[in-house]
């Protein structure tokens, strides 16, 4: 058996009285993209946290790649799309500087870009088809094209495990393929690449597996089986049967 990338045994994290987490454990290899799936703060955020070792959690552990995940984020191994909310979109970088700190992992001390972390960032913003946007200030794209900035970052840093918060909320049918299908390349060049989503009718064609979250992982296997109606009525009560869509 080789080792998992993502590899979280029985998490609980607690946010003072809210218990966020209660024993999730949820392991996942090289190549394979899964799909998160849990409602309004079923512990998506938190657990996408945990992994990053953002927060300590009060009970399990997280290995990624068999180390810790501090040292996974040293050697920059994790690449992370936060969802729209947490960033500052007033903050005043351009794409370019945002792509560059992909690749602030691999620059020594003096952060000084070398030819190759350079081409990188070149490549990666191509890939997004955002070159022309290159200078300008990161606030001033669609929603589209800032999630598509931000995947460029964790190409250009070239993570083994690509963690992404909603990357197709308020996004436009062409970045959605954009982002769906260079996903597709990384896992095949062997990244773990981990989603959490709300669009259940685009699961399948996405991931190759689905967990479903609330507070602990209540299944965890083939989209199509973990999206099947009475498993989603369990993760969101009965309201989802109706709508078709996770809310
Ligand atoms: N910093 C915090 N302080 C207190 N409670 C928090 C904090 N962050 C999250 N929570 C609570 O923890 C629970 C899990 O939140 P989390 O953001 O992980 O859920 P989520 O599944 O990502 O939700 P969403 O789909 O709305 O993004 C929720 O009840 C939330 O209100």
């Amino acid at each position: 058996m080789s080792t998992p990338a993502i590899d979280a045994v029985d998490l609980t994290v607690r946010y003072g009285e809210v218990l966020a987490l209660d024993g999730a454990s949820l392991q996942l290899n090289p190549s394979r993209i899964c799909g998160l799936v849990g409602m309004n703060g079923s512990g998506k955020s938190t657990l996408f946290k945990a992994i990053m070792g953002l927060l300590k959690p009060e009970a399990g552990t997280v290995l990624i790649n068999g180390g810790s995940p501090a040292k996974a984020r040293k050697a920059a191994a994790i690449g992370y799309v936060p969802q729209s909310e947490e960033v500052d979109w007033s903050f005043p970088v351009s794409v370019h500087d945002v792509v560059m700190m992909g690749r602030y992992g691999h620059m020594g001390f003096t952060r000084r870009p070398s030819t190759t972390d350079k081409l990188a960032v070149d490549q990666a913003l191509e890939r997004v088809e955002l070159t022309g946007y290159a200078h300008r200030q990161i606030g001033q794209l669609s929603g589209g094209q800032k999630k598509r900035a931000f995947v460029a970052r964790g190409i250009a840093q070239d993570a083994t495990v690509l963690l992404l918060d909603e990357p197709f909320a308020g996004v436009d049918k062409r970045s959605e393929a954009t982002i769906t299908r260079l996903l597709r390349e990384q896992a095949a060049a062997g990244a773990a690449i981990l989603i959490s989503t709300h669009d259940l009718h685009a699961l399948p064609d996405l991931a190759d597996e689905a967990v479903l979250l609330m507070r602990k992982v209540l299944m965890h296997g083939d989209p199509r089986t973990v999206l099947r109606p009475e498993n989603l009525a369990l993760a969101f009560g009965l309201d989802v049967l109706v709508r078709g869509d996770a809310a």
